[in-house]
């Protein structure tokens, strides 16, 4: 149960502020029950960002695969906090292919049709556009926290986040977290460099931490792209929205919003999380295994030697949760990492689901990738005095300068 002043609401896990209408006589309770919720802002940028932000949406409209396309239409979101959704791109195309997000949340930045991977048209135009992308924020309220999503390697997305991220702490003093996504590291020497830069970028200019999704290490999903790039963004969304849930939760055992900013301020500024669901009844030790499991998390990494601080979030059957089994198990992992906070949602009739959030204290498989931009920089520079230097070329074209054609 929830306490509202002298109300009361049942926590069955379905609770949905949008699902009450805020008519003249609800409006008190609407307002006092909203501000004991969290308020959250979850910006998408750029292609990628957009994607996963309707995948957010397509769940939180109650949605596997077969939720309908006009679900946004008539369906209302089950978020249980109150949760603000907006997609930023400079290319319209992307924006028309989200399926589950309102128009009003779709904000096209003119810029012919994308920025073409180029970071450096990218920032100028968030420069040129920044009052009318922070009109948007602002007209949807105050907030405890935001994410923003964004592929590391394209041209919007990494180019604005940075910049975002760089006014937003500017102007609120609500934490502002970054899901960032790392290319496949065959897509070429731009993404590689710009993978590197912009996600120096987000850490100088403020974030307060970045989870990492690695497309290369998820790319086992297997499929078409459209397939893998599908299968990664629901695996995304299926841990931001459980981990949104458990923020607004009246727990066995709490986790709250000041455990997570915690979590998150520790390492080195970056973080994965992992997730597991049982389909069946099993031992809360291997759900817990599970979701440490490389198959669970988002990015590569041995959690009990490269991580920092972590928060796991058990939810289910009171049955299938033994307080002793669940102590034992998370003796072992804070035994290797330090500290671990721990919360407990009991949902009656379901089975364990277990999310964890891992900050890292060094990451092996990003230092890999730096080097890989390094060379990939090297071969840009390389090519680039090349082509000055190609005045090879320019000689040849130049021979004819002001000579006519003979017939
Ligand atoms: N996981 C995942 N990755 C994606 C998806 N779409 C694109 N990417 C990755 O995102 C990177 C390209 O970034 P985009 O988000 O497409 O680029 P953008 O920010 O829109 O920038 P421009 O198109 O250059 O203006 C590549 O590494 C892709 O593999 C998606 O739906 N899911």
């Amino acid at each position: 149960m929830q306490p509202l002043g002298s109300i009361y609401i049942e926590d069955t896990g379905n609770t949905d502020i949008n699902r009450i209408t805020p008519d003249r006589k609800n409006v008190e309770i609407f307002l006092k029950w909203r501000s004991f919720l969290l308020n959250i802002l979850i910006i998408g940028n750029g292609q990628c960002g957009n994607r996963i932000l309707d995948s957010i949406n397509r769940h939180a409209l109650g949605g596997g695969k077969s939720c309908g396309k006009l679900a946004r239409f008539y369906s209302t979101q089950r978020f249980k906090s109150h949760v603000e959704t907006l997609a930023l791109n400079t290319a319209i195309n992307d924006l028309k292919e989200m399926k589950f997000t309102k128009a009003k949340d779709r904000i096209h930045i003119e810029h012919l049709h994308g920025v073409g991977a180029n970071r450096n048209v990218g920032k100028q135009v968030f420069e040129e556009k920044k009052e009318i992308i922070m009109r948007q924020i602002e007209d949807r309220g105050n907030f405890d926290m935001a994410f923003v999503i964004t592929s590391a390697s394209g041209g919007t997305g990494s180019s604005f986040t940075p910049l975002l991220v760089k006014e937003m702490k500017k102007r609120y003093n609500y934490p502002v977290y970054c899901l960032v996504v790392l290319p496949f590291r065959e897509e070429g020497t731009l993404y590689l460099q710009n993978t590197a830069f912009s996600i120096q970028e987000i850490r100088q200019n403020g974030a307060d931490g970045i989870i990492l999704a690695d497309n290369q290490y998820l790319k086992n999903i297997g499929g078409s792209i459209q397939e893998a790039y599908d299968g990664i963004n629901d695996m995304i969304a299926e841990r931001i929205l459980f981990l949104l849930d458990a923020l607004d939760s009246e727990m066995m055992m709490v986790t709250d919003l000041g455990d997570f900013q915690t979590v998150m301020s520790g390492g080195a500024g970056l973080a994965t999380m992992g997730f597991f669901r049982a389909d069946k009844e099993i031992p809360i030790k291997t759900a817990i295994q599970n979701s440490l499991s490389p198959s669970s998390l988002l990015f590569s990494t041995d959690v009990y030697e490269e991580a920092s601080r972590a928060m796991i979030v058990i939810k289910g059957d009171r049955k299938y949760l033994s307080i002793d089994d669940i102590s034992t198990e998370i003796e072992k992992l804070s035994g290797a990492v330090g500290h671990v906070f721990k919360g407990i949602i009991v949902r009656s009739g379901e089975y364990p689901q277990v999310l964890s959030v891992l900050t890292l204290e060094t990451a092996r498989e990003m230092e890999n990738l730096y080097s890989v931009a390094v060379q990939a920089i090297n071969q840009e520079k390389a090519k680039k005095q090349r082509v000055e230097e190609g005045s090879k070329m320019e000689k040849a074209f130049s021979q004819i300068e002001g000579m006519e054609p003979e017939y």
